[in-house]
């Protein structure tokens, strides 16, 4: 581990200082793209603006001899291409050990790398994967006189990976954020599925026999999968500043499942997921913006709070400082949303959302 006092400075002689925070810009929806298709990479125009994240995907999902397009197409995109300030551009490289992955770097970084954002890097295992990508990207950026640095995003999706998700976060300053990977660590760590993401029918709890009838009828109730990976992930990201996602969901079709997966890692404390498909877009920016209920009910709490300190009863509950903290972290959501977006700032002006503060 670097020491503290070293921690902030570039790895490359050249290279743009490290930042100290990373910036929140709003990531409710990475939406995938594979620069090699031609359909696929027709669409990026109109995306730019109704996503927050454009990625142009050159691993898994890619296929093998359409690698070198795939990064050719995101160079010729990242160039002609326009995103504007609220649609950010990301990739995501091959693995560290894959025959490509140094070529993505080096040509992504060296042509386009003004244009980049974050970095996504698939199946890390630990620090050290970070570390090397740090110090290569600290090199191309000094090359290419970039003035304002790459950030790294970190995808969890070997068990190895798992048990060192703390120190991947904190590994560099570069560090962005974490998103789960389900299908490659559901394979690392032979669970028994065969998705992408999503719950199973057989992960379930059942209730107990009524009367020691163990052949009468029982409930059952299916049980989250994700939830200790996601929680873990959540809270090393916490601890290092830096933002936790959900991954991608495989079922297109049932837009009613992809939600809930959403939601529970939107209330879990994930800030955005994965989009496939288009009709995911949608999805995701209803789920990780925070509902027009949610806005009113923390402004009647802040509202009624005065100072911040004390408890208050507000329709019959208990409110304190620690309900306060949680009803401004969604009000700081909906502010930095509703800054890029007229009609969530709208929605959230509404009387019904802003009149709450009169009523308290
Ligand atoms: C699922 C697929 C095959 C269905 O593709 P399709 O063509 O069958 O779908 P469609 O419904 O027929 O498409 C309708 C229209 O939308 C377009 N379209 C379709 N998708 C997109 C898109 N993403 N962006 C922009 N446009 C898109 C498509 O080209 C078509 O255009 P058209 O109306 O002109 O004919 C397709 O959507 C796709 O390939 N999506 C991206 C898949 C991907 O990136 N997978 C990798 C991430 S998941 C992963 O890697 C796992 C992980 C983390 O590593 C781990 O858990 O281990
Ligand atoms: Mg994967």
């Amino acid at each position: 581990m670097r020491s503290a006092k070293d921690f902030f400075t570039p790895l490359a002689v050249g290279a743009p200082t490290p930042l100290r925070e990373v910036p929140a810009r709003p990531s409710r929806m990475i939406h995938f793209f594979d620069p090699s298709n031609p359909k696929m990479a027709s669409k990026v125009p109109q995306l730019v603006g109704s996503v927050d994240v454009l990625l142009g995907n050159l691993e898994d999902a890619v296929k093998a001899e359409n690698k070198e397009a795939a990064r050719a197409g995101l160079v010729e995109i990242a160039r002609s291409t326009d995103v504007g300030e609220h649609t950010q551009l990301w990739t995501r490289v091959n693995s560290l050990d894959s025959p490509w992955v140094l070529d993505d770097l080096t040509t992504l970084v060296t042509e386009v790398g003004d244009r980049l954002d974050v970095v996504m890097v698939p199946k890390v295992q630990g620090p050290e994967d970070i570390h090397y990508v740090d110090r290569l990207l600290a090199q191309l950026e000094a090359r290419a006189g970039l003035t304002r640095p790459i950030l790294v995003h970190a995808i969890l999706e070997t068990a190895r990976g798992v048990a060192n998700v703390e120190a991947i976060a904190g590994a560099s300053p570069r560090m962005q954020g974490i998103s789960l990977g389900p299908a490659d660590l559901a394979a690392d760590r032979r669970m028994k599925t065969t998705r992408v993401g999503g719950g199973h029918p057989g992960y379930l709890v059942r209730q107990d026999p009524v009367a020691g009838d163990i052949s009468g009828e029982r409930a059952t109730y299916q049980q989250d999968l994700w939830h200790y990976t996601i929680a873990r992930m959540v809270d090393a990201c916490a601890m290092h500043g830096i933002f936790p996602y959900y991954g991608p969901f495989g079922d297109i079709a049932d837009v009613v499942a992809c939600e809930d997966q959403f939601r529970n890692a939107f209330l879990l404390g994930c800030v955005g997921t994965w989009t496939l498909h288009p009709a995911q877009i949608t999805i995701a920016k209803r789920v990780f913006s925070p509902s027009a209920e949610d806005v009113a009910h923390a402004r009647r709490v802040r509202a009624a709070m005065g100072d911040g300190t004390g408890a208050v009863m507000l329709d019959g509950k208990m409110e304190d400082d620690a309900s306060l903290k949680q009803c401004l972290v969604i009000l700081e959501l909906a502010d930095r949303l509703s800054a890029n977006d007229p009609e969530l700032a709208e929605l959230y002006a509404s009387p019904t959302t802003a009149g709450g503060e009169a009523d308290a």
